[in-house]
């Protein structure tokens, strides 16, 4: 049998990749990077409550709602996901995952702690997270402030959050102290290449074995 034939008898389960850390430790720009990289992979784009900053689009970074529309899109069951973070609320809109997933792709998920609770609650087997550490408290606050993103008095609630966020990091799958960037991002693609290798994410592994076996 040639390989382009295996191939084609063993299909791949979508997983979902969660990346968390506390703010500004670098999650969104590794994510960037890796949808970049990785073409097999796609962002779930969230709806926030929070204002636009300078540098983002609405429907690419996230889709900008008011709160009537969030607690619409919660009555609906639209969301897999939903928190309240930073005084803002933030969610996971259902209908993209659940296509992409079900097409055999990777969703890539920019969430916090309590999003990924939920999705461990949900979707265990599918799920991979990932939690992102700053090399430093220092190193942190230096690059929430070099962002040029938010005012002083919101880089300075992130900072306050910072240790109450870290104390999540055992729930995850990995950890990465996110020191440089280009290093992180080759941890998280290695990551993702063996967790895609996993047996039960191989579709018709066991009866490719069957017909390798019987000699077909
Ligand atoms: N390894 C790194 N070394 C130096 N700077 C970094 C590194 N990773 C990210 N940064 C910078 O730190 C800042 C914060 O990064 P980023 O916005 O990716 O953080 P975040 O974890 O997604 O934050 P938030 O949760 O607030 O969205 C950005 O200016 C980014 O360019
Ligand atoms: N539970 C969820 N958390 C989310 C979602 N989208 C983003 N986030 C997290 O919120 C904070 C703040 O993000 P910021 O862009 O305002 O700096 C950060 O930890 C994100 O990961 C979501 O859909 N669900």
């Amino acid at each position: 049998m040639s390989n382009e034939l295996a191939a084609a008898r063993i299909q791949r389960r979508g997983l979902m990749l969660v990346l968390s850390s506390p703010s500004g430790a670098g999650k969104t720009t590794l994510s960037r990077l890796l949808l970049q990289h990785d073409r097999d992979i796609e962002l779930s784009v969230s709806v926030t409550t929070r204002a636009k900053r300078p540098a983002e689009r609405d429907g690419v970074d996230y889709s900008f709602i008011d709160h009537d529309t969030f607690r619409a899109m919660v009555e609906r069951d639209e969301l897999l996901e939903y928190a309240q973070v930073f005084d803002h609320s933030y969610g996971t809109p259902r209908g993209p995952v659940e296509r992409t997933l079900s097409a055999g792709r990777d969703m890539l998920f920019d969430i916090d702690w309590q999003g990924t609770q939920q999705l461990v609650e949900r979707a265990r087997q599918d799920l991979v997270s990932i939690f992102i550490l700053p090399p430093s408290t220092e190193e942190l606050e230096r690059r929430l402030v070099s962002r040029a993103q938010d005012p002083p008095e919101v880089v300075a609630r992130r900072m306050a959050k910072a240790a109450d966020e870290m104390s999540h990091w055992a729930e995850y799958d990995y950890v990465i102290v996110n020191e440089q960037v280009d290093q992180s991002l080759e941890l998280v693609k290695a990551i993702l290449t063996a967790e895609r290798l996993k047996r039960y994410r191989q579709v018709g592994l066991s009866d490719f074995v069957k017909s390798l076996r019987a000699g077909r």
